[in-house]
């Protein structure tokens, strides 16, 4: 059976920002990291939001097996070997555009207009944001996957963060239970839905499909990601497109750069303002997007780097964009290497306040022991915003 466990703890954050980050810094090394610069498309349309931009993301993260044994190896195997424009007529039913692409020897990386694709041979990250309609795609992209590479969808979490104007989406993403529906109905019920954190207040919701068929499968990944809000405007100011500067540049003083030295970066700065990252450390992924307009500011910070703890990571991410709340959120697998969740987030080490954490064990139907999956989820707020 499912495990919640949820707790609300209260420290003041007595010694503020400034404080708990000078005591987190120590990744701050001199490493450069490599800076892919890809020639990109200009945006046509100089687009204006109404009501401020929904930053805030739709995730889906896929893995995908093959019946055939000995099909898919190779470098650009699997998913890989489906091109860039095929990738694109997957993505127009999401009603967004690829904006860039780089590879190494593990991924590729895609830039979207409204965020980032990466895949892996037998793997898809994909999150979008603004009033994209990311679950129109899945149909097309399986059927891809079936008929390019022989693969089917083995795992599937979707997820997402309570949206800021959740009645401009587009069907089915104005509410989470039209988007559980909408994927019931595509994976024949297959998934289970969760939502972790106080429903009135910020809170993540997600849903998992697990179809793993032998119990050999062990699974170790982990993902962590932090959703942060209210962001200190002179930090946001960085990400306003100025004449002389480049998204490099930004990348550079902003901070972002050292996060994950000897990363393979790719950064663009949308215009007037807004400004995308998708980062590429050996076989990980990470990606920064930031929305900097003050009505809605909004940054995600998204990895799967196989990380034993995340507090120097989020301590130096927390430094780098001072957001006046944000929200953590760890996916991590039975045997990866971050450890029981539970004790991701060290609220000591913080030094500001964790409003509400959610820990929540996830079984399948097939057999609970091999199908736990645990998830550990905090909002954490400061108290009192330290500009
Ligand atoms: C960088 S994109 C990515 C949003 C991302 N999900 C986030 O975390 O905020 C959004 C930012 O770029 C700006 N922007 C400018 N032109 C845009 C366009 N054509 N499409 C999407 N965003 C655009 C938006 O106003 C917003 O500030």
């Amino acid at each position: 059976m499912p495990i919640m466990s949820s707790q609300k703890i209260f420290n003041e954050a007595e010694a503020g920002f400034a404080h708990c980050i000078a005591a987190n810094s120590g990744a701050n090394n001199t490493t450069t990291p490599l800076s892919v610069h890809v020639e990109h498309k200009e945006q046509e349309d100089q687009e204006t939001f109404p009501g401020g931009f929904e930053g805030p993301e739709k995730k889906l993260d896929i893995r995908f097996c093959s019946k055939y044994t000995g099909k898919n190896s190779g470098p650009k195997s699997g998913l890989r070997s489906i091109g860039k424009e095929q990738w694109q007529s997957v993505l127009d039913s999401a009603r967004c555009t690829i904006i860039s692409s780089t590879s190494n020897q593990y991924l590729d990386s895609y830039v979207l207009s409204e965020s980032s694709l990466f895949v892996y041979p037998r793997r898809v990250m994909i999150k979008t944001c603004g009033t994209t309609t990311l679950l129109h795609l899945i149909e097309k992209m399986t059927q891809l996957a079936k008929d390019t590479c022989g693969l089917e969808v083995e795992m599937l979490v979707f997820s997402r963060k309570n949206l800021n104007n959740p009645g401009k989406q587009i069907f089915p993403h104005c509410t989470f239970s039209d988007e559980v529906d909408y994927l019931n109905k595509i994976f024949n019920n297959a998934g289970h839905a969760y939502v972790m954190g106080p429903l009135n207040k910020d809170h993540w919701n997600c849903y998992i499909i697990d179809n793993r068929r032998s119990s050999t499968i062990r699974r170790t990944e982990q993902t962590f990601e932090v959703m942060m809000h209210d962001l200190d405007p002179q930090v946001m100011k960085q990400f306003f497109k100025r004449d002389g500067v480049s998204a490099w540049d930004t990348t550079v003083s902003s901070g972002i750069s050292n996060l994950l030295p000897g990363s393979i970066i790719d950064d663009y700065q949308f215009d007037p303002c807004g400004y995308s990252m998708n980062g590429m450390l050996d076989k990980w992924y990470w990606t920064i997007h930031i929305t900097p307009e003050d009505h809605c500011s909004y940054v995600s910070f998204d990895t799967n780097i196989a990380l034993p703890s995340y507090h120097i990571l989020l301590a130096n991410i927390l430094k780098v964009f001072r957001p006046g709340r944000f929200t953590a959120a760890l996916y991590a697998e039975d045997g990866a290497p971050c450890g029981d969740p539970y004790f991701a987030f060290d609220s000591q080490l913080l030094e500001h306040a964790i409003t509400n954490k959610t820990v929540h064990s996830f079984d399948g139907g097939i057999d609970p022991v091999r199908l736990s999956i645990n998830n550990n989820f905090a909002v954490e707020r400061y108290k009192d915003k330290k500009y």
